[in-house]
């Protein structure tokens, strides 16, 4: 199997997992995984398809700049730029970004703080933190239309190879050395965002009565 194949079903197969937990709402959403270093390609997702569906035209090859590495109908995800971001600055190997309710509502309650950060979680654990007192933050940006703008943004907080930003009232987009690192991050980010929401939302009705 060639290692454009290899990690064509690796990205394939994640897109299946984040699909089953019903991430990708009406088209939103998009996931990369790096095929080479030098020079820079990766596979990214297609703009605009349903990424609950698995098909042969998911994913397109592109380089460094976001372009198309091949000829192709297909269209780069819309926020390509954001992946560029990262494959340029750092040696991560995966970039997911998803939009959930839950990390819509955690980076509305907290997008004038512009972060949020959580401790006391067992699950904090799978970023490598290990400490009882370990706290874990996240940067929320504005959810600047003009795409080069928001890359820009992003790529204030892009610093290391595995990292996270949420987009305001947009989604998350989280990137990893691996795409078992990624997921594995995203699925902790989710889980804080959705534990967080649920507990405030369980307080103001204990409140209430
Ligand atoms: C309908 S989702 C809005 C999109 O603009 C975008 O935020 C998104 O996540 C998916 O865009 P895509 O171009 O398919 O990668
Ligand atoms: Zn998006």
């Amino acid at each position: 199997m060639s290692l454009l194949v290899k990690k064509w079903e690796e990205l394939a197969d994640v897109k299946d997992e984040l699909a089953k937990r019903d991430w990708f709402f009406a088209t939103s959403g998009n996931l990369s995984i790096k095929v080479t270093d030098e020079p820079l390609t990766f596979l990214v997702t297609a703009s605009g398809k349903d990424k609950r569906k698995r098909t042969t035209e998911d994913f397109l090859l592109v380089d460094s700049f976001g372009k198309p590495a091949e000829q192709t109908h297909l269209k780069p995800s819309a926020e390509t730029l954001l992946h560029v971001e990262i494959y340029n600055k750092t040696k991560a190997g995966c970039v997911l970004h998803v939009h959930t309710v839950d990390n819509n509502v955690i980076s509305e309650l907290y997008g004038d703080a512009k972060e949020v950060s959580f401790t006391g979680q067992e699950i904090i654990k799978a970023f490598g933190l290990w400490e009882e007192d370990a706290i874990i933050r996240i940067p929320i940006i504005k959810n600047y239309a003009h795409i080069p703008t928001l890359a820009e943004e992003f790529s204030k907080h892009v610093k290391d190879d595995a990292g996270a930003v949420l987009i305001r009232n947009h989604g998350i987009t989280v990137w990893g050395r691996d795409a078992f690192e990624a997921k594995k991050f995203l699925e902790a980010w989710e889980f804080l965002f959705s534990y967080h929401v649920k507990l405030l939302a369980s307080k103001r009705v204990t409140t209430l009565v």
